[in-house]
């Protein structure tokens, strides 16, 4: 093994999923799941409907507090969190319907993101204090460059409810991205988007890895972008880990075949 090889295995992984167990009522949702993503990948978590891939993207956003297990994120619990603070730890996200205020125009919508991670309070904001002012400097000159990045600056201006559903999800990611996250999670992105349009974002979701250094958790039933882009998957069924590693093996597994067919999912 390579030294730098050696190394990247020795690395703590960015998130650790450690034994993590989920239950409504009798239904184990979740059921002892362990797995590491590591600081630049792209994870696919993939599983038949009711496998528990919402489940465990609940918990990583931190909607659903675990019955059993922990999350680390850079080797700190994240279950002390609220969901409300998740964008200060450096977790973005992004939802299944598309979440925006449909009102409000584009560039507010991002604005709404870059303040997530912001610091200032209602009196600072009131008083205009000057670092107040600078911070706004910061966050206009954030907003703009995301804007430019996800080519959304002719539409800054229209107001989101609009817009055609493709363009509304880059700005959901525009709104993710300008939180400046570590890692970003992504809901079935792909879910309503044509041939064309997931043949792009997967394009993009690797630019903005490679280029931005974010790492991505993708939850998707859409296998030909998870297989495209991911470095990484992990399979669940049934609340359990059924298979993890890279992407053709993951697919290859007689275990995850048959609990494909045996959904009746394509
Ligand atoms: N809020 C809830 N209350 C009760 N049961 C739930 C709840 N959320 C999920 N479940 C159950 O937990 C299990 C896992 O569901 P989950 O939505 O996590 O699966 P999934 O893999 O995301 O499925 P899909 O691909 O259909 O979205 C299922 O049996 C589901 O019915």
């Amino acid at each position: 093994m390579s030294p730098r090889a050696a190394a990247a295995r020795t690395r703590a992984p960015l998130v650790a999923v450690r034994e993590v167990s989920v239950a409504f009522g009798g239904i184990n949702a979740l059921n002892g799941v362990s797995f590491d993503m590591q600081q630049g990948q792209i994870l696919g978590l993939i599983g038949p409907n009711g496998a528990g891939k919402t489940t465990l993207f609940n918990c990583l956003s931190r909607l659903y507090q675990p019955c059993r297990g922990d999350i680390l994120l850079d080797g700190d619990s994240i279950l002390k969190r609220p969901a409300h603070k998740i964008a200060e730890i450096g977790i973005g996200r992004t939802f299944q319907n598309v979440a925006l205020f449909g009102n409000l125009s584009v560039r507010d919508n991002v604005r709404v993101g870059a303040h997530a991670r912001s610091s200032s309070d209602i009196v600072s904001d009131a008083l205009r204090l000057p670092w107040v002012r600078r911070g706004e400097a910061k966050t206009n000159a954030t907003v703009d460059e995301i804007l430019d990045y996800l080519a959304l600056h002719e539409v800054a201006d229209l107001a989101v409810a609009g817009l055609p559903f493709g363009t509304q999800k880059r700005v959901e990611l525009a709104r993710a991205l300008a939180a400046e996250p570590k890692i970003l999670l992504l809901d079935e992105p792909a879910g309503g988007l044509n041939h064309e349009e997931v043949f792009s974002l997967g394009a993009l979701i690797r630019r903005i890895r490679d280029e931005r250094g974010v790492s991505v958790l993708l939850v998707e039933h859409h296998m030909g972008l998870v297989m495209s882009i991911a470095d990484h998957v992990v399979a669940l069924n049934f609340g359990r880990k059924l298979a993890e590693g890279p992407p053709g093996a993951v697919q290859n597994d007689p275990e995850v075949i048959k609990a494909y067919l045996g959904s009746k999912q394509p």
